[in-house]
């Protein structure tokens, strides 16, 4: 965190929910449109984009799909923009880095490790799916492998760099920190190091208070002040982690893809709902939220 300024970054939609879990999960394009622009409108300098099926709902990382939003939303405000190269852990790196590599963004994710990547244990608090999709790929994710090699790596810094993207390093766990520190080391990626520790996802790190710690320290002791550290908590426990890292000197990421919840119980009925609690909780503490040229300075952007 730059002089107080704090990152919000928003997540619309994602891949990991389903359209049945939530009637406010946004799907079409103009749902997507739409909530990220509220959520930008409420103060995320940053909106992380996946795309769906619009009939339904299953993630998917069709170019075409993304075209219609990521204009209206370029057209309407100026937040930065950050595409997925996760897109479902199910898919193909080649498939996962179409979209990053169509539209070259300013930013685009970048998944740190190969992993587990448990979704089923949501089948033990949702029955009733829309879609057969829907519990097919939770199901399927007992025996997915969220594949990140050494190899895909460097394949997807070698073609998305040199179109001036930078990164949103997704670490689910130390052994991603240490693999970044390998491709920092060798002049791969370059400072400020934008990394998302994310919390909460089986296969990674919890979400406990010493989780959230012990990748801090890990990170500071790796990088010193050569990245800006930012955290995601996937589920409920998103707001608790967002106020933990926020007093420590973090940046923030919310959205309906980590969490479908507004506190406990309540479903997050728009992006912008969750943005506007994490601002809250930054706002409480006496610091502010950094406007989208604010962080293109602090991670040096293309713009
Ligand atoms: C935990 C999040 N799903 C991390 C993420 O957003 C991955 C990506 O899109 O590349
Ligand atoms: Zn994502």
């Amino acid at each position: 965190m730059a002089k107080g300024k704090v990152i919000i970054s928003c997540a619309i939609t994602g891949a990991i929910h389903t359209p049945s879990m939530s009637p406010y999960l946004p799907v079409s394009a103009q749902e997507i449109a739409e909530s990220a622009v509220g959520a930008a409108e409420a103060g995320a300098a940053i909106i992380h984009l996946h795309a769906r099926n619009p009939v339904d709902g299953r993630p998917d990382q069709d170019p075409d799909l993304f075209r219609p939003f990521l204009g209206v939303i370029k057209q309407r405000t100026d937040a930065v923009l950050n595409l997925t190269t996760g897109g479902h852990p199910s898919m193909t790196v080649q498939e996962r880095m179409r979209p990053a590599e169509t539209f070259a963004p300013e930013v685009a994710s970048l998944n740190m490790g190969t992993m587990g990547f448990g979704l089923f244990p949501m089948l033990d608090r949702y029955k009733d799916f829309k879609h057969d999709w829907e519990a097919k790929a939770l199901e399927a994710s007992r025996d997915l492998v969220f594949k990140n090699t050494y190899a895909d790596i460097e394949h997807l810094l070698s073609v998305l760099s040199p179109q001036g993207t930078r990164f949103e390093f997704e670490c689910y766990d130390t052994s991603h920190l240490y693999n970044l520190k390998y491709f920092f080391d060798r002049g791969l990626v370059k400072a400020p190091l934008f990394i998302q520790t994310c919390f909460g996802i089986l296969g990674g790190i919890g979400s406990h208070p010493d989780d959230i710690m012990h990748m801090k320290r890990t990170a500071d002791r790796l990088f010193g002040d050569h990245y800006e550290w930012s955290v995601l908590g996937a589920g409920a426990r998103q707001m608790s982690i967002v106020a933990m890292a926020a007093s420590m000197g973090g940046n923030v990421r919310v959205g309906l893809e980590d969490s479908l919840w507004a506190g406990r119980g309540r479903l997050a009925e728009t992006n912008a709902q969750q943005v506007t609690l994490a601002r809250q909780i930054i706002e409480a503490q006496g610091l502010s939220v950094a406007t989208p040229d604010e962080a293109r300075a602090i991670l040096d952007l293309k713009g």
